[in-house]
Order: C-alpha cells, then sequence, then structure tokens
C-alpha cells in the first residue's frame, strides 16, 4: 500500500485512537482522527478522497451504526470496517449484512488489522460484482441459495484483485472449483495456474515440489528440478489443504509470502517469483492456531480475504437444482436424453446430510443414471445406503423390479458393470464402493466380469 490512502478513525477512547494512528501510519496509511461521529462527519464533509472509515460501534451521542446509516447516503461507496468490543460482535455482523465492509474485534491483532485494511482497499470501487448471478459458469453450478448467490458476487469480486484468498469448508463443498473460478476471473487468467495437494504429498518431496531443487541436492536429485512455486510465476498457485503443512513447511512458505522468492532445495541464490496464493483447506485453522500446531502469522499472510463455503446440508435449497444439474450434464456426455430425478428421489437426496457435499451428490446422481431405467432416477438408483435399503423394503416397486435386495444388488454390479466394460476399478468408482468391495461382490454373487468387456 501506498501513502496515498487516507484512513478516517473515529473512536471516544483516545487510546486506541492513538495505537491505531501509530500502527497504520507505520504503515504507510494517511490517519485522520474524529472522537465521535459529529467529528467524523465534519471531517467527510470538509476532506475528499478518504478511503476507508475505521469506526468503533459504541460510541456517547451517535454510534457506529448511526453513523454508517447516515453516511451510506451521501458516500454509498466508502468501505467501513467497524471495531467491536464483547458484545458488540452481533451489531457487526448485522451491519456486515447492510453493507459494511469487516468488522475487527478488540483488542485487536496489528497485523490482521492491516491485513484486512489492505483486502477492503483492494476490493473498493472494482466495479464488479454487482449484475445478475449466472446459474453456471465453467462446469460450475452457483446454485440458487443466498449464501451461494453471496460468494459469486464476493468471488467476482476478489478475482481482479492481487489480494491472497484463504477457502474454507469442508471436503468436497467445492473449494479446488472456486479456486479455479478465481483464477479464470483474474487478470493472470492466461498465465499458469499451479495446483499443490499439500495434504497427499509427503513432506519430504513437499519441499522440493514447492520450492524445486538443484542436481545433487540429495540422493535421488538427478537433475535440476524447477518448483511449483516458481513454475506459477505471473500467474496463481493454489495450495490444496494448506492445513497439513509441516511446521518447516510453515516457515518456508511463510517467507516465501513475505519476500515473494524462493530457495531451490541445494541452491544459495534466490529468485523472485511474482504469484497470487490462493489456499484452501478443511481444517479448523483457529483451533490448529490455539493448539500452536499452525503459525498464525502464516495464516494472516494467507488470509488477505476468506471465503467460507457451507457444507450442502446448510443450503438445502442447492440440492435438487445442483443433482438436476449433474443429471443434466451426465446425459449430454453420455448422449442420452435428458434424465428425471423423481419427486420420491428427490426427497430422498432433500433428507440426506451429504457428509460428503457435492462431490457425494454428483457421484449419486451419476450412479443413478447408470442404474435407472427408462431415464428416470427412482429411490433405489441411488446409491444412498440408508435410504436405499428402505426405499427398497418401502416403496411401491413395480412387479418387475420387486427383486430381493440381494438381487437388486446383483443387478446394480452387473449394470455398473456394463456401463464399464468390464473394468471393475470403473464399476467400483460408478458405484462410490472400494475396489475390494467390488472383487468381493463379483465372486459373492459368481459374476464373470469379461463378459461385459
Ligand atoms: N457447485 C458445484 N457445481 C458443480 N460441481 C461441483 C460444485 N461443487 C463441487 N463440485 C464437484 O464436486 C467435486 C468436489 O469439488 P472440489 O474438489 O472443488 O471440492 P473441495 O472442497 O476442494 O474438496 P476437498 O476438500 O476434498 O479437496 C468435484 O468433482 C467438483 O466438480
Amino acid at each position: 500500500m501506498t501513502a496515498a490512502y487516507k484512513i478516517l478513525i473515529v473512536d471516544d477512547d483516545p487510546n486506541i485512537l492513538e495505537v491505531l494512528e501509530e500502527r497504520l501510519s507505520a504503515s504507510n496509511f494517511k490517519v485522520l482522527k474524529a472522537k465521535n461521529a459529529a467529528g467524523a462527519e465534519q471531517i467527510l464533509k470538509a476532506k475528499k478522497g478518504i478511503d476507508l472509515l475505521l469506526s468503533d460501534i459504541k460510541m456517547p451521542g451517535k454510534g457506529g451504526m448511526e453513523l454508517f446509516t447516515d453516511i451510506r447516503r451521501s458516500l454509498p461507496d466508502l468501505p467501513v470496517i467497524f471495531l467491536t468490543a464483547y458484545g458488540t460482535i452481533p451489531d457487526a455482523v448485522d451491519a456486515i449484512k447492510l453493507g459494511a465492509a469487516d468488522y475487527i474485534s478488540k483488542p485487536f491483532d496489528g497485523l490482521e488489522l492491516i491485513e484486512k485494511i489492505n483486502a477492503v482497499i483492494a476490493l473498493r470501487g472494482t466495479g464488479v460484482g454487482t449484475g445478475p448471478v449466472p446459474l453456471f459458469e465453467s462446469g460450475f453450478y452457483w446454485g440458487k441459495s443466498a449464501v451461494m448467490k453471496h460468494l459469486y458476487t464476493t468471488v467476482k469480486k476478489v478475482a481482479v484483485t492481487e489480494v491472497n484468498v484463504l477457502i474454507l469448508g469442508e471436503s468436497g463443498v467445492g473449494k479446488e472449483c472456486i479456486a479455479g473460478c478465481i483464477h479464470k476471473n483474474s487478470p493472470r487468467k492466461k498465465q499458469p495456474y499451479m495446483v499443490v495437494d499439500c495434504g497427499s504429498t509427503p513432506a519430504g518431496i513437499l519441499e522440493s515440489e514447492l520450492f524445486g531443487h538443484l542436481k545433487g541436492a540429495f540422493t535421488h536429485a538427478v537433475k535440476d528440478k524447477v518448483g511449483l512455486i516458481e513454475a506459477a510465476h505471473s500467474g496463481t498457485l493454489f495450495l490444496d489443504e494448506i492445513g497439513n503443512i509441516s511446521h518447516d513447511m510453515q516457515c518456508r512458505m511463510l517467507r516465501f509470502l513475505e519476500d515473494k522468492k524462493i530457495r531451490q532445495v541445494g541452491a544459495v541464490k534466490e529468485t523472485s517469483v511474482d504469484c497470487r496464493v490462493i489456499a484452501a483447506t478443511n481444517a479448523d485453522l483457529a483451533q490448529a492456531i490455539d493448539e500452536g500446531s499452525f503459525r498464525q502469522d502464516l495464516y494472516y499472510r494467507l488470509k488477505g480475504i476468506t471465503l467460507t463455503i457451507p457444507p450442502l446440508r446448510e443450503r438445502k435449497e442447492d440440492i435438487y437444482p445442483l443433482a438436476e444439474f449433474f443429471a443434466g450434464n451426465y446425459g449430454q456426455i453420455h448422449g442420452t436424453d435428458q434424465l428425471r430425478i423423481s419427486d420420491a428421489a428427490v426427497k430422498v437426496l432433500e433428507e440426506h446430510p451429504w457428509p460428503g457435499n457435492v462431490r457425494e451428490l454428483k457421484n449419486t446422481i451419476e450412479a443413478g443414471a447408470v442404474l435407472c431405467q427408462n431415464q428416470v432416477i427412482e429411490p433405489w438408483d441411488l446409491q444412498i445406503e440408508s435410504i436405499r435399503a428402505n426405499a427398497v423394503l418401502t416403496s411401491d416397486l413395480p412387479n418387475s423390479q420387486a427383486f430381493s435386495i440381494a438381487q437388486s444388488e446383483k443387478d446394480t454390479i452387473i449394470r455398473a458393470l456394463k456401463e464399464s466394460r468390464g473394468v471393475q476399478k470403473d464399476a467400483a468408482d460408478l458405484l462410490g464402493i472400494s475396489k475390494r468391495a467390488m472383487h468381493y461382490k463379483v465372486r459373492k454373487y459368481d459374476i464373470d466380469p469379461t463378459v461385459y468387456k
């Protein structure tokens, strides 16, 4: 940030005004102060070009919320961050719903405060995110819930900036899809997009994967290797499962994020790398910080902006549209007619808690598409064990489908094998079961997979 950014602080506590002024001036912001709302309004009237207002919520006389509502009329684009004390957080949350940019709780962490200010200023006036929300984009279905519409707007705003982004959410909610979407909508979209799965890469290998190495740096380093960070130069680096990296790797990542320089394993010289960083995790980083297993300073570096994708069970209104979307995709890919999902199956889908989130729903619909008859997915075509068993036992199956559960399972296995031309691994993937379970069932039902090749 440059000295050009002007921040107006309003707080009735002179100590807070002083501490904030010191902290912000040290980060090159120009600071103006007011000890009450009236003072802030005077400054805003007299001085042009204030970039951000940092306001206390509880002040004698006119409070922060009232000030915020009033200045909305004359300065609708001025971003406001609220300072909240214990007890006023609900007010701050309400203020965000009304359009405030963010809030920070007292006593605040200096680094977090600066990161938030930088992020808000970076987003200000980007002029995006005000249009209608498209239903889907590049294979990603945004859904109909208010929370996903809001996420879309934020993603569009964030994408055009250089801010680092931390994406949080359970496994399968679509974190990697959102990261890709940010890159595709960013000015870096024509540059490399490198994905690193920090969770599944063994710690010993991750360092050389990320930073690269020189020939001879260790036993198996038979030639020089460019790391993924360097490969992402001028583009975007997506660090998936960042919550799983070792303490040593956290230190190295922090140094990289601070200086934007890397040193290959075995090298003496450092190389500058310009890449935007997006990280994701399904871990509870706040808890990991409390437990001392994740560095707080790294956390703040990563979370210029945090995007949280809620689990599917918390946005039930997205289940049916997503299921239809996947059914439609399946039809297109396999050249079949549009699949339908029966009302009874929709009910089953909407009642399931989806621990595997959208990934589980997608697999369920794809397996249902293979198993269904006459292009209609019924409850018994859904590979959701508890519900499926119940549906088979209790539903009004037509006579031709009135199989025993075992017969129905055998039939399912055969249909999946037919679909995957006898390849048991692919059939297992289709049904969402392990390869071992597939071998077991093939033996149990005495099925010969080679017949379906
Ligand atoms: N809104 C969506 N529209 C279409 N497909 C989606 C959506 N959300 C998730 N998916 C699909 O679900 C699967 C999982 O998505 P993704 O890998 O982005 O999730 P994730 O949160 O990164 O999971 P993990 O934490 O396990 O890595 C992918 O096949 C993806 O295409």
